[in-house]
C-alpha cells in the first residue's frame, strides 16, 4: 500500500516531459511534519490586530501592540485591514484560473533557471526536498505582470493583469501603513522605514497552490525557512497549513481567520532593528483532502537602502550593534546566488 502511494504519478506538479511520482517528493526525515495541517490549538496565542480604530486615540496602543507582536512572535494576524474583499476575491479567482489551465499553457510563462520569476510546478532545480506546490513568482512591476500574463493568456490577459496590479498596489499601501506604525511604536520617526521604499524594484509576490497530497506526513508544501525580505503580507485561504517555529523548537499552526492577513517580519527588518523585531522560521504543510491557496507579498526596500540599526535601538553596553550595515541590493544579490534559503541562515553573513 505504502509502495503504491509512492509510485503514484503526480500530475498537477509534473512539467511536460518531466513526470514525477510521489516518492520524488519525500523529504529528509528530520523535516517531516510533526503536527497536521489542522492542528491550530497552540497557535491561538498569535496576536490579532485590528485596524478598525486606527484613526482614534488608540493609535499609540495599536503601534505598541504591533511592535510587541513582532518582538514576541515575529508574526501577527491583521483584520479590518482596509483592503477590499472584492479586490481579494477577484485576484484569488484569477490565480485559481491560472493554476487550473493545462500545463502547456502555464509553462508559456515558466520561470527560467537564471531568473526565478514566472510559473513553476514544484521547483525541479532543487533536486531534492521538492516543494509540493505550484508557484508563481513575479516582481511588483505592472510591466512584468502584463508581460507574464500576455505570454500565458495572450490577448485575454487583461482580467488577470488588472486584478494582480490592483491587489499589489493595495498591499503596498498596507505595507507602508504597517511600517509607519512599527516605526512609531519603536520610537523612531514615522517615515524611518517608508522613506527607503520609494523604488519598488525588488518587491515581489509569490502565489502558491498546494494540491492535495497522498503522503502529507513525508512531504512539505514549503520547507522551513525565514523570509529574507523586510516584511511579508500573507494571504491564506480557509484550509490551513502555515506553521511557525516557536522558540522551544515546537511547531504551531496558524489558524486561518476569514478576511485576514498574516504579517511576518523578514530577516532584513530583524537586522534593521538589531534583533528587536524577530524573523521567525515557518513552513507550509499539505494534506490529503484539500488543495490550498496562499500568496506572500514580500516588501523590499530600494536596492541602495542601507540597513543599519539606528542608535535609539541600541546600547553600547547592553545591546551593541549585532550586524554590520549592508545595502538591501548586496543582500539580495547574495540571496540570488544562494537560490534556496534553508532554515534561518541568510543573515549570518553580516553578523558582527
Ligand atoms: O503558504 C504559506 O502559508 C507560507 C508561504 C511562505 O512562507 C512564503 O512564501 O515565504
Ligand atoms: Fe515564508
Amino acid at each position: 500500500m505504502a509502495q503504491e502511494i509512492e509510485e503514484q504519478h503526480v500530475e498537477p506538479l509534473s512539467s511536460i516531459g518531466q513526470p514525477l511520482c510521489v516518492k520524488n517528493f519525500i523529504w529528509s526525515e528530520e523535516e517531516w511534519p510533526t503536527i497536521t495541517y489542522e492542528n491550530f490549538a497552540d497557535g491561538d496565542g498569535i496576536p490579532t490586530i485590528s485596524f478598525r480604530e486606527i484613526k482614534s486615540q488608540n493609535y499609540e496602543t495599536l503601534c505598541k501592540a504591533m511592535v510587541d507582536a513582532c518582538t514576541n512572535w515575529g508574526f501577527f494576524r491583521l483584520v479590518d485591514h482596509g483592503v477590499s474583499l472584492e479586490t481579494i476575491e477577484k485576484v484569488k479567482l484569477r490565480w485559481n484560473e491560472l493554476f487550473d489551465l493545462p500545463m502547456e499553457q502555464k509553462l508559456k510563462g515558466a520561470r527560467s533557471a537564471c531568473l526565478p520569476l514566472g510559473y513553476c510546478a514544484t521547483n525541479p532545480d532543487y533536486g531534492k526536498d521538492l516543494p509540493w506546490a505550484e508557484i508563481l513568482q513575479l516582481l511588483q512591476s505592472p510591466q512584468q505582470v502584463v508581460a507574464f500574463a500576455s505570454k500565458v493568456f495572450g490577448d485575454e490577459h487583461q482580467p488577470f493583469s488588472d486584478a494582480m496590479i490592483e491587489y499589489m498596489q493595495e498591499l503596498d499601501k498596507l505595507g507602508m501603513t504597517i511600517f509607519e506604525m512599527l516605526a512609531h511604536g519603536l520610537g523612531l520617526t514615522d517615515n524611518f522605514f517608508t522613506q527607503n521604499f520609494e523604488e519598488k524594484d525588488s518587491t515581489m509576490i509569490r502565489v502558491h497552490r498546494y494540491p492535495p497530497c497522498p503522503l502529507p506526513e513525508k512531504c512539505l508544501g514549503l520547507g522551513s525557512h525565514s523570509d529574507p525580505h523586510t516584511l511579508t503580507i500573507l494571504l491564506q485561504d480557509d484550509v490551513g497549513g502555515l506553521q511557525i517555529l516557536k522558540s522551544d523548537s515546537q511547531w504551531i499552526g496558524v489558524r486561518p481567520i476569514p478576511n485576514s492577513f498574516v504579517i511576518n517580519v523578514g530577516d532584513t527588518l530583524e537586522a534593521w532593528t538589531n534583533g528587536r523585531l524577530k524573523s521567525v522560521v515557518h513552513r507550509a504543510v499539505v494534506n490529503k483532502e484539500k488543495q490550498r491557496l496562499s500568496s506572500a507579498y514580500f516588501l523590499c526596500p530600494t536596492s541602495s537602502a542601507i540597513i543599519a540599526c539606528p542608535p535609539q535601538l541600541m546600547n553600547s553596553d547592553t545591546n551593541p550593534r549585532k550586524y554590520s550595515p549592508f545595502t538591501w541590493g548586496d543582500f539580495r544579490k547574495q540571496l540570488l546566488v544562494q537560490k534556496r534559503v534553508l532554515g534561518k541562515t541568510a543573515l549570518k553573513r553580516y553578523l558582527i
